[in-house]
Formats: C-alpha cells, sequence, structure tokens
C-alpha cells in the first residue's frame, strides 16, 4: 500500500506550521508562556502550528477519513483571560494561510480555530487510520531559541507508516561539523515512508536527499544523544551506559525529536532516554521519529528490546525508557542498558 499522497499532504502541513512556528520564536514574548495544569508551557505556536497541519491534512485529503490524536486541546484556550491569546493565534494562522497563498479561503474565526484544534481529541488505537501530531515537540527548546519540531506520524493498523519531522532550527549538515557557517543554515524537513526509506530537504525547498543512520560497530565511536532537560530523562543512567559500552564522547543535548532526525543521517549513533518511574510516554513524542529512525536503518525500542508499541491509544505501554541505535550496536546497547538498569536497582552497601 502506497501513502504517498498522505506524504506529500503531511510535508506540506509540517512545513506551513514551521513558518508559523519560526515566525513566533523569533518575537518570541513572555507574554506568550501560559501555564497548562501540567505545568509545561505552551504557546501560541503550539496550538497555531495545531490548527495548521489540521487544516492542511483536511483540505488536502478531502476523501479521506480524518482522525488525529494530537497533544492539545482547547480547554484552556476557551477560559475567559485566554482570549487574547485566540485573538492572536487566529490571527497568526490566517496571517500564514494567507502569506503561503495556497488556499483560497476567507480568513477562520475563532470559533473555527477552538474547532479545528479539538479535531485532535481521538484516542488513536490498532484499528483503521490515524494521524499523530506533537504541534512543537521540545516546547523548553523552543521558548529557549533552541531545538524543536513539528512531529506528524500516521498510523495505520496500529502501526506507524509515514512520518515527518520539521526542526527549523537543525542546521542542514551535522550538528557536529566544526564549520561555523555551515552551522548557521538551519531548516531540516526529514520524511519516511514504510519501506521507502528517509529522506531530509530543507525546508525552505530543496531536492529530498535519502539519509542512513550512522554504520559504526565500534562504540568508542559512537556519541549519544538525550535530552536537554534532565527533568525528561536520567544524565546521570545515561551516562552509566555510556561510559560501560565504551563511548569515548560527551553526551550531545539536545530538545525534541530533532534527535531522531540528527540521529537519521548519522550526526550520532545512539539516543537514550530514561524518564522518572511512572512517567507515561505519548504516541507524539515518538511516532514519526520511530519511522524516520527505522526506515533510515535503524531501531528503536524499550529497555527490554521490545519494539515501541503505539496501537495502544494515546500513550506507549513500555518498560523503562526508549533506545535508539543502528541494527550492529543494538545488542550490545541492549546489554549494557539492562547491565546498568540492574547495577541501579541494587540498594548501594
Ligand atoms: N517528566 C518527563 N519525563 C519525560 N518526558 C517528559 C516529561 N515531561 C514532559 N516530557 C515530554 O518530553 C517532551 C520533550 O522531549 P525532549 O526532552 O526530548 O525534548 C515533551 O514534549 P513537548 O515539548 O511536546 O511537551 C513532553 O511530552
Ligand atoms: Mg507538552
Ligand atoms: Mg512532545
Ligand atoms: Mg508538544
Amino acid at each position: 500500500m502506497s501513502y504517498d499522497k498522505q506524504l506529500i499532504a503531511a510535508k506540506k502541513a509540517a512545513s506551513l506550521a514551521a513558518r508559523l512556528c519560526q515566525k513566533v520564536q523569533k518575537g518570541l514574548l513572555q507574554s506568550d508562556v501560559q501555564s497548562k495544569s501540567d505545568k509545561s508551557p505552551v504557546t501560541v505556536a503550539d496550538y497555531g502550528s495545531q490548527v495548521l497541519v489540521s487544516f492542511v491534512l483536511q483540505r488536502e485529503l478531502p476523501s479521506h477519513a480524518f482522525s488525529l490524536v494530537a497533544e492539545e486541546d482547547s480547554g484552556d484556550l476557551r477560559k475567559e483571560e485566554s482570549q487574547e491569546t485566540l485573538r492572536r493565534i487566529t490571527k497568526l494562522v490566517n496571517d500564514t494561510i494567507a502569506n503561503d497563498g495556497t488556499y483560497n479561503v476567507s480568513p477562520l474565526s475563532e470559533a473555527d480555530v477552538l474547532t479545528i484544534i479539538d479535531c485532535g481529541t481521538s484516542e488513536g488505537g490498532a484499528i483503521g487510520q490515524h494521524w499523530v501530531l506533537d504541534p512543537i515537540d521540545g516546547t523548553k527548546g523552543f521558548l529557549r531559541g533552541d531545538q524543536y519540531a513539528i512531529a506528524l506520524g500516521l498510523l495505520d493498523e496500529g502501526k506507524v507508516v509515514l512520518g515527518v519531522l520539521a526542526c527549523p532550527n537543525l542546521p542542514l549538515e551535522s550538528i557536529r561539523s566544526q564549520d561555523q557557517n555551515a552551522l548557521n543554515k538551519a531548516g531540516c524537513l526529514f520524511s519516511a515512508q514504510l519501506s521507502c526509506g528517509t529522506y531530509m530537504e530543507s525546508l525552505e525547498g530543496s531536492p529530498p536527499v535519502k539519509v542512513h543512520v550512522s554504520d559504526t560497530e565500534n562504540p568508542e565511536d559512537a556519541s549519544f544523544f538525550e535530552s536537554y532537560e534532565a527533568a525528561h530523562s536520567s544524565h546521570s543512567l545515561s551516562g552509566a551506559i555510556a561510559k560501560k559500552l565504551g563511548v569515548k564522547a560527551p553526551p550531545v543535548r539536545i530538545d525534541s525529536q530533532a534527535k531522531y532526525g540528527a540521529l537519521s543521517r548519522g550526526d550520532g549513533a545512539i539516543y537514550l532516554r530514561f524518564p522518572n518511574k511512572g512517567y507515561r510516554e505519548k504516541i507524539w513524542d515518538h511516532a514519526a521519529g520511530y519511522i524516520v529512525i527505522a526506515e533510515a536503518g535503524g531501531v528503536a525500542s524499550d529497555a527490554g528490546g521490545k519494539p515501541l508499541d503505539f496501537s495502544k491509544g494515546r500513550y506507549l505501554d513500555l518498560d523503562t525508557g526508549i533506545i535508539v541505535t543502528n541494527q550492529k550496536l543494538m545488542p550490545a546497547l541492549l546489554k549494557a542498558v539492562q547491565d546498568s538498569l540492574k547495577e541501579q536497582a541494587l540498594p548501594s552497601l
């Protein structure tokens, strides 16, 4: 089965959303930051991005049933104190659509915006097709002016069949490049479809280039990625695993699924993620990255070596943590992870 049409629509949706996010990040004001019940910062761009992706997908694929599992909902925005925020989101979305020029539509109203945000409340699951969206992954990175991604995947019968990662601040060259000029040129769009490989192009438009994960078999040559935020992933556990494996390079700490993108083109060889006990991973934090890595020849699993299961609804059910690397390094990595977890569980003497 081909998902070509959906892939074209997904790339268009994520690119347009990226434009909105870039505009907001440039002019980021403190007043853009709201507080959600989970205390994570949510910005105008977060909602605006979700509206644009949902809008474009429905426009581009009018004959397809539409189900979207997305991170944000309109609850907070419907509150009295959010009126100004809603007004700003609506204007940003309408300006972005008008500047793009593809869609000849009358401007969306604030009520339209709320309705479109709430298109993302699907529960997903193992039956049928569901889009999975993180409108801004790496909100903390976004607010800091660092890495973030617009991450969009498609599930078919519970399996990720395509994924797109728009990473506006990721350099087009390897992040390990020493060339400052090259590092200043940023804005990558990764796209992957089942059995078709992973491609990268510039967000400004360039021919897609096929990418592949690092093929290193030697952990001494491997550098590893992890969250910038220590609260999202234990830096001490990943350090212990890397040491056991023989990794020499210091960790590369960046926000968002830009890690999966950078890994898919070989900027590093390993990604380790170990949230606090009890934290439940959401499917939108990994769906797009999972297929971008798999189609580039890599493998992502939980800490027990099981593939990630996206068929269970909005959450991933998994055994402690997520590990990602190439096929050759995975057995050694898995052993180092298991040994380190056992040691960590032992009472210290
Ligand atoms: N305590 C926690 N442990 C693990 N992940 C967390 C977390 N709190 C938030 N997250 C998730 O980590 C994501 C960012 O990952 P990373 O650390 O790789 O940048 C966040 O995505 P959002 O920014 O979309 O909310 C959020 O879903
Ligand atoms: Mg969030
Ligand atoms: Mg996220
Ligand atoms: Mg998010």
